[in-house]
């Protein structure tokens, strides 16, 4: 692996590192976004996720997962989907050798996931339902021994993904930010960067701890419901809606990691729109060049939305994970977008357009 990899803290990583399955995940940009930080009143870093190898964060839990299960001897690799674990699962599965399984819910899976859960050559399963309906066939069929689950309820998974909470420690010369701000669907993601963090408390490496901040849709959000009531458990959601389908998850396997890294970290949690999300999409992308999913921009929504509201202080120093790139969903895109105008390849068609005259 390259040496700026999230390989390059593999002592903190519970596998075997003589046998790493790796496509070089890790060691995503860090951009500092002046123009939008400037516009809140707040210090603001964004972390790329999409720059993975598969285009979002997935990779990392993947690397981890893939490389124990080579371990472990298995032969078939499975998950249940909203998209990027299925592009990430079978990217990785492919190339440990593994046979892949993904069950992904009919309809509601973002063209660029699709295409790559296919192409990488898994057994992709269009299920009757929704995620957490396909989460609960997939897991019975892993605890008959059928296959090995891959989904965040494997530790191992977590175990890569806490990667990003190093980076971003690492990313800002070794200190922690006041507050990191991601989007949560299956909740692994935030319980894995609070993971990393603390490790890195525990090892001395920082003193302080940032606020582990976690933004859902609107119409899929039992974890932020949870922590508005002050419950320690979530009330699942049946029929979760959004159109950030990454997100479109009503029963989250890491509910309850979740809820205890937003306790202790005295984080908040905070919901936002559809609207408030394509919105947020289209400014990251116009301000700072930054191309995001949908389930992405609800990060950045977030962070509008808690600002406005006077939740996060004038002059904290934020870091919004981004988790996954705009390909992945480019119908979304295109819809966002005036049609592109039609023109004959002459100089005098093109300055009528370009001048407006
Ligand atoms: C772009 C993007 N952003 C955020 C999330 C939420 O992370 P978790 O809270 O750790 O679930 C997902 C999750 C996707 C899946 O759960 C799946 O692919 O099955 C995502 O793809």
């Amino acid at each position: 692996c390259r040496k700026s990899t999230m390989w390059k803290y593999k002592e903190f990583m519970p596998v075997d590192p003589s046998g790493i399955i790796s496509l070089d995940e890790g060691g995503t940009p860090f951009c500092k976004c002046d123009k939008l930080g400037e516009q809140l009143g707040i210090e603001l870093y964004v972390k790329v996720e999409g720059s993975n190898p598969t285009g979002s964060f997935k990779d990392r839990g993947m690397s981890v997962g893939i490389t124990k299960a080579m371990e472990l001897g298995v032969d078939t690799v499975g998950c249940a989907s909203t998209g990027n674990t299925s592009a990430s699962l079978a990217a990785y599965a492919a190339r440990a050798g593994l046979k892949c399984v993904v069950l992904l819910p009919a309809g509601k899976v973002a063209l660029g996931k699709l295409a790559q859960a296919m192409f990488h050559g898994a057994q992709v399963l269009s299920v009757r339902g929704n995620f957490d309906q396909a989460l609960e066939a997939i897991t019975s069929l892993a605890l008959q021994g059928h296959l090995y689950l891959l989904n965040s309820i494997n530790p191992y998974r977590l175990e890569g993904q806490k990667s990003i909470g190093f980076e971003i420690v690492d990313d800002l010369g070794w200190k922690s930010p006041d507050r990191i701000i991601l989007p949560v669907g299956n909740a692994g993601n935030i319980s894995a960067i609070w993971k990393g963090i603390t490790e890195f408390h525990r090892a001395g490496f920082i003193d302080d701890l940032p606020r582990m901040t976690g933004i859902q849709a609107e119409g899929a959000a039992p974890i932020a419901h949870a922590i508005w009531d002050g419950q320690k458990d979530i009330v699942p959601v049946e029929n979760p809606e959004t159109v950030a389908t990454a997100i479109r998850i009503g029963a989250p396997v890491s509910s309850k990691k979740a809820i205890r890294a937003i306790y202790e970290s005295d984080g908040l949690a905070e919901t936002v729109s559809d609207e408030e999300i394509l919105s947020a999409q289209k400014l990251l992308a116009r301000t700072e060049g930054i191309g995001v999913e949908p389930a992405s921009a609800a990060s950045i929504a977030g962070l509008i939305k808690l600002v406005n509201t006077g939740k996060i202080d004038k002059g904290e120093q934020v870091v919004c994970v981004v988790t996954g790139h705009v390909l992945k969903d480019p119908n979304i895109a295109i819809d966002a977008c005036e049609e592109p105008i039609e023109i004959d390849p002459d100089i005098n068609s093109l300055l009528k357009v370009i001048k407006g005259n």
